[in-house]
């Protein structure tokens, strides 16, 4: 049995807790601290996980995953430098944070494993990609590897592909709802009621995302088959060429991509005496 304490329970903190104990993880082998009292009561109330203080959290936790937003990181290393150490396993799930901030803080040779997850947690069906830093073994990885499966899918990529992952998968979830919700309105544009819209929306969605996740088939080929000569969609299809549509997504992603490392580089002050 291991113990997982989240540090900093808001929306990828909760949905790691949804979603392993979803993944048949019982409540008692879970913790989590989080800085406003009413949301961990709320949280507790809702899943029956304890909330406590981040020392009681790193002497009772097998896996410490810090999740609080990377603007609010230096507190949270300042607490735990002095809690953790070689024994210790610290997963950070902070979009740009190096494993090189946190190994600078912490005692030599703390083990450290930086993963980018994302929202589908908490329906089992997350995008996590793991990346060990200077001190975590091939067993680190492994214990936090199986521990994500529970939650979703998991790759292992180098630490100097974090930042495009971040923007790809991390962030991937919000580019889908913003299509769907831009397709909803064209529903509302074209004089469908709000709710079947949304209906045919959404299964639309799911269903190109089953067809993707199952057949072994390019999207170009699946996009192909809905690409009739003479037909409807082509009209569409030369309209988001007019509009730029692919530029746009190719240039979204490298801003999502630098604001990483960006995030990153406001922590890469000389270390502090
Ligand atoms: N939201 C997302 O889709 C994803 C977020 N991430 C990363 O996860 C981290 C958290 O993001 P969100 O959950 O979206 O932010 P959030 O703001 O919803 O959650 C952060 C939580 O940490 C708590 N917190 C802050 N300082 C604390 C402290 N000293 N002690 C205890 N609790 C503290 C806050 O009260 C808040 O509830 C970020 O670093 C982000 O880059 C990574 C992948 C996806
Ligand atoms: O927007 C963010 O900064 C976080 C990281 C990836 C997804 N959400």
């Amino acid at each position: 049995m291991s113990t997982i304490a989240v540090v900093g329970a808001g929306k990828i903190g909760e949905a790691l807790l949804s979603g392993l104990l979803h993944g048949g993880r019982p409540a008692e082998e879970l913790l989590f601290t989080e800085r406003h009292p009413e949301r961990a009561a709320e949280l507790t109330r809702r899943y029956g996980v304890a909330a406590v203080d981040v020392a009681e959290a790193a002497k009772r936790a097998d896996v410490l995953v810090v999740a609080v937003k990377p603007q609010d990181i230096d507190p949270v290393l300042d607490e735990l430098a002095p809690l953790v150490g070689p024994d210790s396993l610290l997963v950070s799930l902070c979009a740009g944070l190096p494993t090189a901030l946190y190994e600078r803080r912490f005692v030599e040779g703390t083990p450290v494993v930086r993963v980018m997850p994302n929202t589908p947690m908490v329906v089992g069906a997350a995008m996590s990609a793991v990346s060990p830093g200077r001190y975590a073994t091939r067993e680190h990885v492994r214990t936090v590897s199986e521990l994500l499966s529970c939650v979703g899918a998991v790759v292992e990529v180098p630490e100097s592909q974090q930042d495009a992952v971040t923007a790809l998968s991390g962030s991937g979830p919000a580019y889908f709802f913003y299509l769907v919700e831009a397709m909803i309105d064209a529903g509302i544009l074209l004089g469908l009621p709000r709710a079947v819209a949304e209906q045919l929306i959404i299964q639309s969605a799911v269903g190109a995302a089953k067809m993707l996740a199952e057949s072994d088939e390019h999207p170009v080929i699946l996009r192909e088959a809905v690409t009739s000569p003479a037909g409807t969609t082509i009209n569409a299809i030369r309209e988001l060429e007019k509009h730029g549509v692919r530029a746009a997504l190719l240039a979204a992603i490298e801003a999502a991509r630098d604001r990483s490392v960006e995030l990153g580089k406001v922590h890469e002050e000389p270390e502090r005496h």
